[in-house]
C-alpha cells in the first residue's frame, strides 16, 4: 500500500493521471463561504446518508497529500437540530454534485492504519491508562476563562466529529482535551502547554473542525482567483514528518464532516501539492518553508483564515523558525489577531517565547497541564555516566540486555538520539554490521529516505531508528518502549521533547541519557527535571549539578525552587507600564509553586534538520 508521497508518485501513471483526477473534482470544491449558496437544482437535495467506513474507495492506504480525498454532505445537519445543515437552509446541498462524486473516493483513513502497520494491527487507545494524567497541576489564566467539561459528550462537535472520535477509540478527553477544547470553541486565543504525548493534536484539530463546520455559512466569499487557494486554518508545524503526521490525523478527524485538509511542506514534489490545493483546501497543514514558497507563487492566500494553530509553538518562535512565521503571520495577508483565532501548543514554553508569542495573540488564556516543560510520570528516566569512547559498547550493552529480556522487537522500538547527521549515519552503520537492524532520519536524508526510515522503523521491520532533533519532537509512534540519549541535547526541553516519544498517551517508557563531562551545563536542570517527575537522581549527577553554572539553561532560576507552568503575564515585572496583560487567574486543579520560570537566555538553535 502507498503510504507517502513517493508511493503515490510511482502509483500515478506517467500520463498525470492524478492531475486528470484533481481535474476532475477541481471545479466541483465549493469553498467553505460558498457553500450558503443554493442553486435550484440542489435545494431539495436530501442529506447522504452515513456511508461508514468501508466507502468504496481506491485510495485505500494512501496517507501522502490526499488524492482523491474529498468529503460527504450529509453529517452537518446533524448539528442543525434537524433542519437544513448547520446554520440552516440546506447550503450543503450545493456541494452535492462534485462532493458526492467525490465522496466515494475519499480514502478511508481509518483504513490506513490497519494496512501501513499490520505489525501492530489497530492502534489501541482503549484501556489507556488516561488515570496517569488525572492527578496533574491544571493552571489557566486570563480573562473569563470558559470551563472545563469532562466528557466528549458534554461538547457539541457535532455528529460526524463525534462518529470520528468514536472510530478513534477515544473515549473521553484527555486533560488538555477537557480544557482547550471549550476555550477554542468559545472563539478564545489560546497558548496552551501540556505534556509530550497528551493528545494536544487532537485538542486544536477538534474545534477547528468543528467550527469551520459550524460556520463555513457564513462570513466573506473569498475573491474569485481560479489558480490561488484560500484555506480558513493554517497548521504549522516545525518538520515534515510531524505536518505528515498532523495532516493524517486530521484527516481522520475530519473524515466525511466536508472539511478537506491539505498538506504542503519541504523535500516532497511542489506540483502535487499544488494540484491538492486547486482541488480546494478547508485546513492547510504546512512547514513554514513551503508555505512561503506557496506564498510567493501567489498560490496560497491567507486572507480567509480564520484559525491558525502553531504546533510546536515555542519551536515555531525560536530563532531558527521566528522571521519566516512573522512574515507568514504578520506580513502577508491574514487576518490580525483578534479577527482570526489563534491557538499556540506545545509541552514547553519558555517565558521569553510566550513573551513573543503575544505578538500574535489576542485577549488569550493560557492553559498549563503539568507543569511546563515537565516529563511525564509514565516515563522511567535513568541518567548513566558514559565516556564518549565507551558510548557505542554502552548501547550494546543495553540491546542485548534488552535482547535477553525477551522485548520482541516489534513491541519495544528504541529510538536513539545523536547529535549530528554524520553520527546518526555512522552508528546506524555500526548498529547493522553488528546484527541490530537500525535505520536512521536526519537533515541530510531525501525527504523519500526519510519517510522510507520511519515506516521502516514503525512497522518493527528496523526496530532502531538513529535520529537527530529532527525527530525530536510531535512524532506519535506506537511501540516506542526506550528512547536512549546516545548524544545528551544542549537544551533541556530537547530532552523533554525527546524522550517524550515513549511513554505517550497513558502508557509507560524508558529513556535512558548518557551523560559525561561535555553535558555538564545540563546537570542542573536534568536533575530538577528528574527530581520533578519523581525519579531517582543519582548522587553523582547531583555532585555535577551542584557545580555546574546556571546560566545557559532557561530552568530554574536564582531561587532554585521549582519550576512551574506558568503564564508569563502573572510575573510582576509583566503588570506594569499600563499592560493588562494579567486577567483573572483561576487555578482549577492546585497551582504551582511561587517561584521558578526559566532563567538564562534562549540559546542558539539547530536549523539544518527543520523545515
Ligand atoms: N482522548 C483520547 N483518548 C485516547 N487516545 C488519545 C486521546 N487523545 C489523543 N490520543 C492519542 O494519544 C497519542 C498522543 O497524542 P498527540 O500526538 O496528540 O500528543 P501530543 O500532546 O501532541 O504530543 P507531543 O507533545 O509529543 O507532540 C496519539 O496516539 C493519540 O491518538
Amino acid at each position: 500500500m502507498p503510504t507517502s508521497w513517493s508511493d503515490s508518485m510511482e502509483k500515478a501513471p506517467a500520463n498525470g493521471g492524478i492531475g486528470a483526477t484533481s481535474r476532475a473534482s477541481r471545479s466541483t470544491y465549493v469553498p467553505p463561504h460558498l457553500r450558503n449558496r443554493p442553486s435550484s437544482a440542489e435545494t431539495s437535495a436530501a442529506p447522504v446518508p452515513h456511508a461508514g467506513p468501508a466507502l468504496g474507495n481506491d485510495m485505500q492506504g494512501h496517507v501522502g497529500p490526499a488524492v482523491g480525498g474529498s468529503h460527504s454532505v450529509g453529517h452537518r445537519r446533524d448539528r442543525s437540530g434537524g433542519g437544513g445543515g448547520r446554520g440552516g437552509g440546506g447550503g450543503w446541498n450545493n456541494r452535492s454534485g462534485g462532493w458526492d462524486r467525490g465522496r466515494e473516493r475519499e480514502a478511508n483513513p481509518f483504513q490506513d492504519d490497519v494496512d501501513t502497520e499490520p505489525a501492530f494491527g489497530v492502534q489501541e487507545n482503549t484501556g489507556i491508562n488516561f488515570d496517569a494524567y488525572e492527578d496533574i497541576p491544571v493552571e489557566t489564566s486570563g480573562k473569563n476563562v470558559p470551563p472545563p467539561v469532562n466528557t466528549f459528550a458534554e461538547i457539541d462537535l457535532g455528529e460526524a466529529l463525534n462518529l470520528n472520535i468514536r472510530r478513534c477509540k477515544y473515549v473521553k478527553p484527555t486533560p488538555v482535551q477537557r480544557h482547550a477544547i471549550p476555550i477554542s470553541l468559545a472563539g478564545r486565543d489560546l497558548m496552551a502547554c501540556a505534556q509530550t504525548g497528551s493528545g494536544k493534536t487532537a485538542a486544536f484539530c477538534f474545534p477547528i473542525i468543528s467550527g469551520i463546520m459550524t460556520n463555513s455559512q457564513s462570513g466573506p466569499r473569498p475573491p474569485r482567483m481560479p489558480r490561488m487557494a484560500f484555506p480558513v486554518a493554517l497548521i504549522l508545524s516545525p518538520t515534515r514528518e510531524l505536518s505528515i503526521q498532523i495532516h493524517e490525523e486530521a484527516r481522520k478527524f475530519a473524515y466525511q464532516t466536508g472539511v478537506r485538509v491539505v498538506v504542503a511542506y519541504g523535500g516532497a514534489p511542489i506540483n502535487l501539492q499544488l494540484r491538492e490545493l486547486e482541488r480546494g483546501v478547508d485546513i492547510l497543514v504546512a512547514t513554514p518553508g513551503r508555505l512561503v514558497d506557496l506564498l510567493e507563487r501567489a498560490r496560497v492566500s491567507l486572507q480567509m483564515i480564520k484559525y491558525l494553530a502553531l504546533d510546536e509553538a515555542d519551536r515555531m518562535l525560536d530563532m531558527g523558525f521566528e522571521p519566516q512565521i512573522r512574515r507568514i503571520v504578520q506580513q502577508m495577508d491574514m487576518p490580525p489577531p483578534g479577527v482570526r483565532q489563534t491557538l499556540l501548543f506545545s509541552a514547553t514554553f519558555p517565558k521569553e517565547i510566550q513573551r513573543l508569542a503575544a505578538d500574535f495573540l489576542s485577549n488569550y488564556v493560557f492553559l498549563a497541564v503539568g507543569r511546563v516543560g515537565s516529563s511525564t510520570d509514565l516515563i522511567v528516566q535513568r541518567v548513566e555516566y558514559v565516556l564518549e569512547t565507551d558510548k557505542r559498547s554502552h548501547l550494546m550493552d543495553l540491546l542485548h540486555a534488552q535482547r535477553a529480556n525477551g522485548v520482541q522487537a516489534k513491541q519495544a522500538l528504541t529510538l536513539v538520539f545523536v547529535e549530528t547527521k554524520k553520527g546518526a549515519d555512522s552508528l546506524e552503520n555500526w548498529l547493522c554490521i553488528n546484527g541490530f537492524p537500525a535505520t536512521s532520519i536526519h537533515g541530510d536524508r531525501t525527504q523519500q529516505e526519510r519517510e522510507y526510515a520511519l515506516r521502516s522503523f514503525k512497522s518493527g521491520k528496523t526496530p532502531i531508528l538513529v535520529a537527530t532533533d529532527v525527530a525530536a519532537r510531535g512524532l506519535d509512534i506506537p511501540h516506542v518502549a526506550h528512547v536512549v540519549n546516545f548524544d545528551l541535547p544542549n537544551d533541556i526541553d530537547d530532552y523533554v521533547h525527546r524522550i517524550g516519544r515513549t511513554g505517550r498517551a497513558g502508557k509507560s517508557g524508558l529513556a535512558t541519557a548518557f551523560f559525561n563531562e561535555n553535558n555538564s551545563s545540563l546537570a542542573r536542570p536534568l536533575a530538577d527535571l528528574m527530581q520533578e517527575a519523581n525519579q531517582e537522581v543519582p548522587a553523582w549527577l547531583s555532585r555535577f549539578a551542584a557545580r555546574s553554572s546556571y546560566g545557559r539553561n532557561r530552568r530554574g532560576g536564582g531561587s532554585g525552587g521549582r519550576f512551574g507552568g506558568r503564564d508569563f503575564r502573572r510575573d510582576s515585572s509583566n503588570r506594569g507600564g499600563g499592560m493588562d496583560y494579567y486577567g483573572s487567574g483561576n487555578n482549577v486543579n492546585g497551582g504551582y509553586g511561587a517561584s521558578g520560570g526559566y532563567g538564562g537566555g534562549y540559546g542558539p538553535t539547530v536549523t539544518s534538520a527543520w523545515d
